[in-house]
């Protein structure tokens, strides 16, 4: 059994898939405590295996987001297998302190400050900037590097910073911009 705090269909908000319609399946709880996060996920019911992929099974896409809290505390290898059985494609929004199943597709880590990272792979790195350093980031091997405003509310702060550092790109939370799940 796995604590979810909710699934629902919508569509990528964030980084390198941003735009691409996605099952979210939020698992409860997280092993840290940002003090900008975003998100309410301490509420949660115990879903089996089965349970959980027929509501994934719902939705015609094939884009599966494992998010939460912290995803990484709820998942093993047989998750991620019985997602690519029911012929999905598996990314995971992580905050990089947990190691993760080897077999998911594309691993989003949002690091977070004076943490230590164990996750082993990662495709992007998206950073919730709020002026810190963030150039030591770029030392993590990824296939793209994103910095996203906090909130929608510091953007062209985020904006200055790339132009100036232009190895970065600019995540925006568009479902917030539009106002969708
Ligand atoms: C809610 S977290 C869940 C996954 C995981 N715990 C993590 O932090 O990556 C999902 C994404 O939202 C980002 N996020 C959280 N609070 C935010 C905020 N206030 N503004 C922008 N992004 C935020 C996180 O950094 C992460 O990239
Ligand atoms: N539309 C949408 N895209 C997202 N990308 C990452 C999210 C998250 O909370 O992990 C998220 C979310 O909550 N909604
Ligand atoms: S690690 Fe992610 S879910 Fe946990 S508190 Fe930070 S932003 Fe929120
Ligand atoms: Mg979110």
């Amino acid at each position: 059994m796995r604590k979810i705090n909710e699934i629902f269909y919508s569509l990528q908000g964030e980084g390198f898939h941003a735009g691409t319609p996605a099952v979210f399946i939020r698992f409860s709880g997280c092993n840290l405590k940002c003090d900008f996060c975003d998100t309410q996920h301490e509420q949660g019911v115990l879903m089996s295996d089965e349970d959980i992929l027929a509501e994934v099974r719902r939705y015609p896409c094939r884009m599966v987001i494992l998010t939460g809290g912290e995803p990484g505390l709820w998942i093993d290898d047989c998750f991620v297998e019985a997602l690519h059985e029911a012929g999905k494609y598996v990314c995971i929004e992580t905050n990089g302190t947990c190691v993760l199943p080897k077999e998911i597709d594309w691993v989003t880590c949002s690091p977070k400050q004076g943490t230590k990272l164990r996750v082993e792979r990662v495709d992007e790195i998206k950073i919730v900037y709020q002026g810190q350093e963030v150039e030591s980031y770029l030392q993590i091997p990824a296939s793209a590097y994103f910095l996203q405003p906090c909130s929608c509310t510091n953007t062209l702060e985020v904006v200055d910073y790339i132009k100036l550092h232009p190895v970065w790109r600019l995540s925006l939370q568009i479902h917030k911009l539009i106002a969708i799940p």
